[in-house]
């Protein structure tokens, strides 16, 4: 398949999902409207069920989403450019909290990594590792940031990083260490633009501190009901449901308030 078939494959595909989705073809949906704002989501904690998995009940509504999806990330790249691949929804993704952003084929780096690295270095002659174990799949395609994880000590790491004007980002899932003015806000401003749309026609639904610049950008803002303290201030609303259950009930009021 050449990658213009490919490409004609996946809009077609996508094309048939969202009108199944606007038709209620998915079990126990209701029509989507045609018009509901791009939604910008955070994968973990918000797409995932309590133990990290992806929760197939969120397939249907992003692939029947009839306005673009930004899947944004403290993640590496690879993870969330896999996760639209596999849904066949457009290649609008931010990773690495803001450091890196897709827009089709339009690849933007916001940052660097080297004083990440400078500072992982550091704490490693201090005689911590960064907890990842063999192959470090959690840093291996990071360029912009490092993280690490959240079973190892983070007063050293904090005090490493201030040293190079970084900070220490805690998602809950890991401590990333990273550029002050990197966010996935700031990077939704990017993507959003480069989309056509405003960044304040967005609607936003994640769990945590890494989510709270861009709940501060978007239209409207939802926190899961598992988010923590930064998320949940920041929100416009928080779910009763947790989990990937929020992520549906945030993406159903949405849609109310679309119609
Ligand atoms: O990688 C993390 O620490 C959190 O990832 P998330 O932004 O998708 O929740
Ligand atoms: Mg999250």
């Amino acid at each position: 398949m050449s990658r213009e078939q490919r490409d004609d494959w996946t809009e077609s595909r996508r094309g048939e999902r969202r009108a199944a989705g606007r038709a209620g073809f998915f079990p126990g949906r209701p029509p989507l409207p045609d018009m509901v704002p791009p939604l910008a989501v955070d994968i973990d904690g918000t797409l995932t069920d309590g133990a990290g998995a992806i929760d197939p009940q969120i397939f249907d509504v992003l692939q029947a989403w009839a306005s673009p999806v930004v899947v944004a990330t403290g993640k590496a790249f690879p993870y969330p450019v896999a996760l639209a691949h596999f849904l066949a929804i457009e290649r609008a993704v931010i990773a690495e909290n803001g450091g890196v952003s897709l827009v089709g084929d339009d690849l933007v780096v916001h940052g660097d990594r080297a004083g990440a690295q400078r500072v992982a270095d550091a704490y490693r002659d201090e005689g911590y590792d960064l907890g990842w174990g063999g192959v470090d799949l959690t840093n291996r395609w990071r360029e912009t940031e490092v993280a690490v994880s959240r079973d190892r000590p983070v007063d050293p790491l904090r005090r490493l990083a201030e040293a190079e004007g970084l900070e220490v980002v805690d998602t809950g899932y890991a401590y990333h260490v990273k550029d002050t003015d990197i966010s996935k806000g700031r990077a939704l401003r990017s993507v959003a633009e480069r989309l056509g749309y405003d960044v304040t026609d967005f609607a936003a639904i994640g769990d945590s501190k890494n989510d709270a610049h861009m709940f501060e950008e978007v239209g409207t803002s939802y926190a899961v009901a598992n988010a923590d303290e930064h998320a949940l201030a920041a929100a416009d609303h928080v779910t009763d449901a947790s989990y990937a259950d929020g992520f549906v009930e945030a993406a159903e009021a949405v849609i109310e308030r679309a119609e």
